[in-house]
């Protein structure tokens, strides 16, 4: 692992200055009435005269034919004042697959070009510091972002909602570290030393709550994730009829998919704005056969790592089942089939009482989902955490930073720890070098973008 930036700054310089130029479908799969093409890279301009009879404007948009193949509109972005930060162009022609074919196929007939990779558009982007890499994370998500609240969640990110909060801690830890290292340079004068290193602690101690605030803050993962609900109860209650209910709804259901066991069945709702997956189990019971036991302990592993359990009861049973709990995960219980008793007496005040025939209370089922899912969501302008990669490195600055702050250490092994700090926030940022980290993070682009 190398520490040094300036490794990183000559390595954006050379992906800036050299390299191959990439060509890709940038406008998704299957046939649609337009597609764009994009190329970026030195060659972009020689790709161009190749195909077309003069350059456009930079900037604007010109009809032209394209290689004898079809009639487009050509874009042409010189760097490095385009999307990648360097020679860059968007061909726009008609969707069908033998034009598009064409087109990719004579954009690399040019020397010096090839098919993009994944990501590779907005590996350029990262790599010429357009963008930082939580923004570049953002533009994949609002890419996929499903619902509203995923879409605004996805843009703040990408406009740099993150960055800006790293960018400004790690300009405290550069502080606080200045202040270690001008202890060190003093280490003959015991009172100097002691001064700076107090002082350094007190910048940190000031970053660290809100650190923790952050940390503590799981509404950015929920939403880019999906809250995630379980339907659990007694055998026979109504829970797959439950989900059907909800399924049905018009409230936007966003596909339905067999789960990755067997006996799950998930659905994916868009309850006002939020990405709702609700899931199915087998019903709970003590004893049963070995097969239904799978069955159950994977219903209980599922609920326990749900944000939310529903607990469906049968209004008709003669005995109250009251939810067996499900580690820390909170559960709402639901009374159904409402149309045929009042339901047993569980003395849950927080209860819901639905139909799944009929479809009463639906409504008040629905709103709840809506409303346990939006908690904490947009919270005051909050930017919050939407990655366990990011989890990951704030978990290890905060550690790192408590081991400064706590421990009797000597002062050079407490400079380091606030050398560690720093490295993992850049890594977060992708302000140092990344190598390993850039590679799962590209993979996740489809191609083109
Ligand atoms: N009257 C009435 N019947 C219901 C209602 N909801 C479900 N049922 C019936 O109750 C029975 C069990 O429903 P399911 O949805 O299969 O129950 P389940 O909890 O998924 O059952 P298991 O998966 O076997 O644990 C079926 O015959 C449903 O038609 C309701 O609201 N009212």
């Amino acid at each position: 692992m190398k520490h040094s930036p300036t490794h990183h700054e000559s390595r954006r310089a050379e992906a800036s200055q050299s390299g191959e130029t990439i060509v890709a479908l940038a406008s998704g799969a299957g046939v649609a009435a337009v597609a764009v093409v994009r190329i970026s890279g030195p060659q972009t301009r020689a790709v161009l005269e190749h195909l077309i009879e003069s350059l456009p404007v930079p900037r604007e948009a010109a009809l032209r034919r394209i290689g004898g193949i079809d009639r487009g509109l050509v874009l042409w972005f010189p760097g490095p004042a385009s999307f990648t930060g360097e020679d860059m162009a968007e061909l726009q022609v008609h969707g069908g697959r033998a034009v598009v074919k064409a087109v990719v196929e004579a954009a690399l007939v040019t020397a010096g070009t090839r098919l993009a990779e994944r990501g590779e558009f907005a590996r350029r982007l990262f790599e010429n510091g357009k963008l930082d890499l939580t923004e570049v994370e953002g533009l994949a998500d609002l890419v996929s972002a499903e619902t509203e609240a995923q879409r605004r969640q996805a843009l703040a990110q990408s406009e740099g909602g993150l960055r800006h909060l790293y960018e400004g801690w790690r300009a405290e830890l550069l502080k606080a570290q200045s202040l270690m290292e001008a202890g060190l340079d003093f280490s003959d004068e015991a009172d100097v030393a002691d001064d700076a290193a107090r002082l350094a602690v007190d910048v940190v101690q000031a970053l660290l709550p809100r650190l923790e605030a952050h940390l503590a803050d799981h509404s950015g993962e929920r939403l880019r994730d999906g809250f995630r609900v379980v339907i659990a109860g007694p055998p026979n209650a109504g829970k797959s009829s439950v989900l059907n209910a909800l399924a049905k709804r018009d409230v936007a259901i966003v596909s339905e998919e067999a789960g990755t066991t067997r006996d799950v069945i998930e659905v994916h709702l868009d309850i006002g704005g939020m990405p709702i997956i609700v899931a199915d189990t087998a019903g709970l019971r003590e004893g049963g056969g070995a097969v239904e036991s799978e069955g159950i302990r994977r219903a209980v592993s599922r609920a326990e790592a749900a944000d939310l359990v529903l607990w469906i009861v049968d209004a008709d049973a003669s005995k109250p089942e009251a939810s067996p709990g499900f580690g820390e995960v909170p559960v709402v219980t639901v009374t159904n089939k409402s149309d045929l008793g009042s339901g047993p007496e569980l003395g849950d005040v927080s209860g819901l009482t639905i139909s799944a025939k009929t479809g009463e209370g639906l409504d008040g089922l629905i709103a709840e989902l809506g409303a346990r899912a939006g908690e904490g969501v947009d919270s005051a302008g909050a930017t919050p955490i939407t990655r366990t990669r990011h989890r990951a490195e704030l978990v290890s600055v905060r550690d790192a930073l408590k081991r400064f702050v706590n421990h009797d250490l000597d002062a050079e092994l407490r400079a380091e720890e606030l050398r560690i700090a720093a490295h993992h926030l850049g890594r977060l940022t992708g302000r140092i070098d990344v190598e390993e980290v850039l590679g799962a993070i590209f993979s996740e682009f489809c191609i083109g973008k």
